[in-house]
């Protein structure tokens, strides 16, 4: 089933992302949180490809295993910035092959050395330059692509990152996902500028429930996010109890999906990460919202 398919269904619907493991020992464990997430029957899942330390030569049998074994919906990851043009056409051929339809179309974070190295020399530097080998490659992809409420850290300037956002929708995304924010106010306001600067496709707000200090600390040095005051204060107080901080945080990103919902978006996809417990309680909360329309 095509993403942008299911993001035509006015009713709120939720996502989670899971990553792959890092080795063969881990696959297991990877592989039962995965199906207790999928057993949530979420609107899709989305399998990163190497984020949180993952490997990416098992994004494809987790999803493969997804979809076939429980029946939902998939969204590969695929990066192209330190990738040689073979390997993308090997993964491209990989996802066809396996009947993949929706692929989220990343440039891939730069490590320390990438950041260093000869730029000249990458067959790819953006995800439109991806978008464009998925889009070439023969296959009817649905193409999923980020955007930055926040402006993406490597950017000074919102207009010239909208700028870039609009040619990378052009060249072939059929939706996008955000970055992780903490505000809502901060995609409303994203939201408008986009629209008006002719970005139409549909926009799937991104949340991550925070639910320890050390993850916090991670995801900041991801995506930059802001952190607002009521956050913050939410770490002061529960951030040395584990338990506390757990609820505070699942309370927290399950106020904003709400709030989301309230004004308009009917889907949210959450950073859940590999945490079905995680997942569930979301579920749970708005167990009475969702399916609300
Ligand atoms: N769920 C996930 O795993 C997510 C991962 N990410 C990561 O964030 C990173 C960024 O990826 P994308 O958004 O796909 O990259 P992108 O290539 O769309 O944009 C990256 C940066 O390059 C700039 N840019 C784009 N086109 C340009 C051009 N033609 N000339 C000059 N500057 C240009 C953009 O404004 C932005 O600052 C990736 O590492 C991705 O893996 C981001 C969001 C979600
Ligand atoms: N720039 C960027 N890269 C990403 O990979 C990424 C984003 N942004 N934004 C959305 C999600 C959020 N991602 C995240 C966020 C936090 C952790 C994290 O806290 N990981 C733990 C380890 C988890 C584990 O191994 O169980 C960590 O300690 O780093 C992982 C992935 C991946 N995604």
């Amino acid at each position: 089933m095509k993403i942008s398919e299911l993001l035509k269904n006015p009713a709120l619907s939720i996502s989670f992302e899971v990553f792959p493991p890092k080795n063969d020992t881990a696959f297991d464990n990877v592989k039962e949180a995965t199906a207790k997430i999928a057993a949530l029957h979420p609107s899709f899942v989305s399998v990163t490809y190497g984020a949180g330390g993952g490997t990416s030569k098992y994004t494809l049998d987790i999803a493969k295993s997804i979809e076939h074994l429980y029946g939902v919906p998939t969204l590969a990851h695929l990066t192209c910035v330190s990738s040689s043009k073979e390997t993308v056409h090997a993964r491209i051929e990989d996802l066809k092959e396996a009947g993949i339809e929706n692929v989220m179309a990343l440039r891939g974070d730069l490590t320390p050395e990438l950041e260093n190295a000869d730029r000249s020399q990458w067959d790819y530097r953006y995800a439109i330059d991806l978008i464009r080998e998925l889009k070439g490659s023969g296959a009817d992809f649905c193409i999923g692509g980020a955007c930055y409420p926040e402006i993406h850290p490597e950017s000074t300037d919102q207009r010239e990152d909208i700028l870039h956002l609009k040619e990378k929708v052009e060249a072939g995304c059929d939706f996008l996902t955000t970055q992780m924010f903490f505000d809502n106010n901060l995609l409303y306001n994203f939201l408008y500028k986009i629209r008006e600067a002719g970005v139409t496709v549909p926009v799937v707000p991104g949340i991550m429930p925070i639910t320890n200090a050390k993850q916090l600390e991670n995801a900041l040095k991801l995506s930059g996010s802001f952190v607002p005051q009521r956050f913050k204060s939410l770490v002061d107080k529960f951030g040395s109890n584990p338990a506390a901080m757990k609820q505070a945080g699942i309370a927290y990103a399950t106020d904003q999906i709400i709030d989301l919902y309230a004004n308009g978006i009917h889907h949210v996809h959450v950073y859940s990460m590999n945490k079905p417990e995680v997942a569930a309680k979301i579920m749970e909360n708005l167990s009475d919202i969702l399916g609300e329309i």
